[in-house]
């Protein structure tokens, strides 16, 4: 009966460990989701201000803080036996605190101390860079330039290198360079509650029994157990509680970019033409940034509504900062930007979004159905697949949807959730090739992908109300027709709305341009029209020159 019943009973807990299991950590998921998810770019990039928490922890101190009173009550059980059983129990309690004090609190090498650990030897670094170079992403390159043989001949200079240098954790190599004293001690103590028993057993001749002896040997060592574990909780309790208050503390991290309280648009000082900016003196740097230059340095310009703008420039000049400073992802550090003739500080972060739409190559496909990634652009709208449709034209995607199986309710990318386990290449071919067909990705190409995250931003431009729109070099990988095509579908929808194109092949485009302008290290060093431009022979020119005389020659 007794093992039936315990049996169950195991059966029952775990089974409701699962459920409780995910119903905690989902609890707390979804607060650290909607904490997340509020928080702007700079205050992201600070690390020090966003607590490092993750639901699962919330899961394993439930546990930990469980396991604390089980143990709890497992000494006071212990306890209570061993002073109705012997006299002298007292005595014996205290001498089994010896081993597990020492353990923990002389002995305890790294244990519970804050450390930082890495390596600084070469050859270990080295050794690690190489045998990154086996993973598939670097394949092309190491099979189309013939890396092997550079690869193990390096391999291996760095292995001599490195000689017999250990990389074993660091906990075993702190606890290695001590002398052995320690250990020696601590085990030694371990065996007190015998010798205490032995020497009281020489005054008392008559209460020595072997049977005695054994439980006796079994109490001290479980007592011995219970303490150690106890100790080992408690100086981790800390930890657990710090967790649970870093988990709370997340509701409280003021974002960076702080809200305004003025609507837009504003019906004094908007248009129905697009938004207007004026940067007066900008410079901004990125948080954390390693450059010891500024990213903008004293930029002076002006947008007006309606307009559309070609950003042109180097790498690095500086083109897709001005981008993320108007669309307000970041604050300028100095100077100010208008936008409407008011500072874009005092809107509402929510109005600004609300109206503007915004198409670069850091915008991803979601890992949700292809209806739905495009159909976000306009989230009030997502379930529309007539919208979703038009808007997939316009992005040039409606091809590629077509040739799926599952068209637009295809996920390209699901999330992974398959294993097999204990799976033979020849003995289970049935339930490896089920295996390697689950959650397999879809195959588009890279310009393919862009051609669906395009056809978001055209669901965006479908919602109406859109009033600033800005493609961000969006067609890197894009062939130069379905490029052609976009931009002509972006102009196209540019009534009401102020278009800022920024774009390395801005042949096509700088003759609609009203206004382009062009950046170098961070400063607009030029601004104006096409024409303008030309004759002016700088550092504009100088760029639409190297691209005119590809095809002329
Ligand atoms: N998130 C970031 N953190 C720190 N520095 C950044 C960050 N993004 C850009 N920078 C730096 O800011 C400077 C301007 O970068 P920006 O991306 O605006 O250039 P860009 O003109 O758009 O370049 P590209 O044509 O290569 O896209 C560069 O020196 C870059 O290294």
């Amino acid at each position: 009966m007794c093992v039936v019943s315990t049996s169950t009973i195991s059966w029952a807990r775990e089974r409701t460990a699962g459920i409780l299991q995910t119903r905690v950590t989902l609890h707390f998921e979804e607060h650290i989701l909607r904490e997340r998810l509020r928080l702007d770019l700079p205050t992201v990039a600070d690390k020090s201000a966003v607590p490092n928490v993750s639901a699962s922890q919330t899961w394993r101190a439930f546990e930990f803080f469980s396991g604390l009173f089980q143990r709890a009550f497992q000494l006071a059980g212990q306890l209570t036996f061993i002073s109705q059983q012997m006299s002298g129990g007292l005595n014996f309690t205290l001498l089994s605190l010896v081993s597990p004090l020492l353990a923990t609190r002389v002995g305890r090498g790294l244990w519970m101390k804050a450390y930082v650990t890495y390596s600084d030897n070469i050859h270990y670094l080295r050794l690690r860079a190489l045998s990154m170079l086996a993973q598939d992403k670097y394949r092309e390159d190491v099979i189309s330039t013939g890396l092997l043989g550079w690869i193990m001949t390096e391999y291996k200079k760095a292995r001599e290198g490195l000689g017999g240098i250990s990389d074993a954790p660091i906990q075993t190599q702190y606890y290695s360079q001590n002398t052995p004293l320690m250990g020696i001690l601590t085990r030694l103590s371990g065996d007190l509650p015998t010798l205490y028993w032995a020497a009281s057993s020489i005054f008392r001749p008559h209460s020595f029994t072997v049977t005695s002896f054994a439980i006796l040997q079994q109490h001290s060592q479980g007592l011995n157990y219970t303490f150690q574990m106890l100790f080992f909780d408690f100086s981790r309790a800390a930890e657990y509680c710090s967790h649970i208050k870093e988990l709370y503390d997340m509701g409280s991290v003021e974002n960076k970019v702080a809200d305004g309280d003025e609507a837009y648009p504003n019906s004094s000082l908007s248009t129905d033409k697009g938004m207007s900016f004026e940067l007066k003196n900008v410079s901004f740097a990125y948080p954390g940034g390693k450059s010891k230059e500024n990213a903008i340095r004293n930029v002076s310009l002006n947008i007006s509504a309606g307009h559309l703008v070609v950003i042109v420039g180097a790498n690095g000049s500086g083109k897709s900062t001005i981008i993320k400073l108007l669309t307000r992802l970041y604050d300028v550090d100095s100077g100010e930007i208008l936008v409407d003739g008011l500072p874009i500080k005092s809107y509402r972060i929510s109005d600004l979004r609300r109206v503007q739409a915004l198409l670069t190559q850091e915008h991803k496909l979601f890992p949700l159905t292809l209806a739905e990634n495009i159909g976000l652009g306009n989230p009030s709208r997502v379930g529309d697949l007539e919208l979703i449709k038009q808007a997939a034209e316009s992005g040039g995607a409606s091809e590629i949807i077509s040739k799926l199986k599952d068209g637009v309710h295809t996920i390209l990318s699901p999330v992974p959730t398959a294993y097999g386990s204990h799976l033979d290449k020849t003995k289970h071919k049935k339930l490896k090739s089920i295996l390697d067909s689950l959650e397999k990705e879809a195959e588009v190409s890279g310009g393919e992908k862009q051609r669906l995250v395009a056809s978001r931003t055209f669901m965006r431009f479908l919602s109406g109300g859109i009033r600033f729109a800005v493609a961000d070099e969006p067609s890197s990988a894009l062939d130069p027709k379905a490029e052609y095509r976009l931009f002509e579908k972006l102009r196209e929808s540019g009534e009401g709305k102020t278009l800022i194109f920024v774009t390395h092949r801005f042949g096509h485009l700088t003759k609609y341009a009203d206004l382009v302008i062009c950046m170098k290290d961070g400063q607009a060093v030029e601004s104006g029209t096409h024409q303008e431009l030309l004759a002016r022979g700088g550092e504009y020119s100088e760029l639409y020159n190297v691209q005119a005389k590809a095809f002329t020659m």
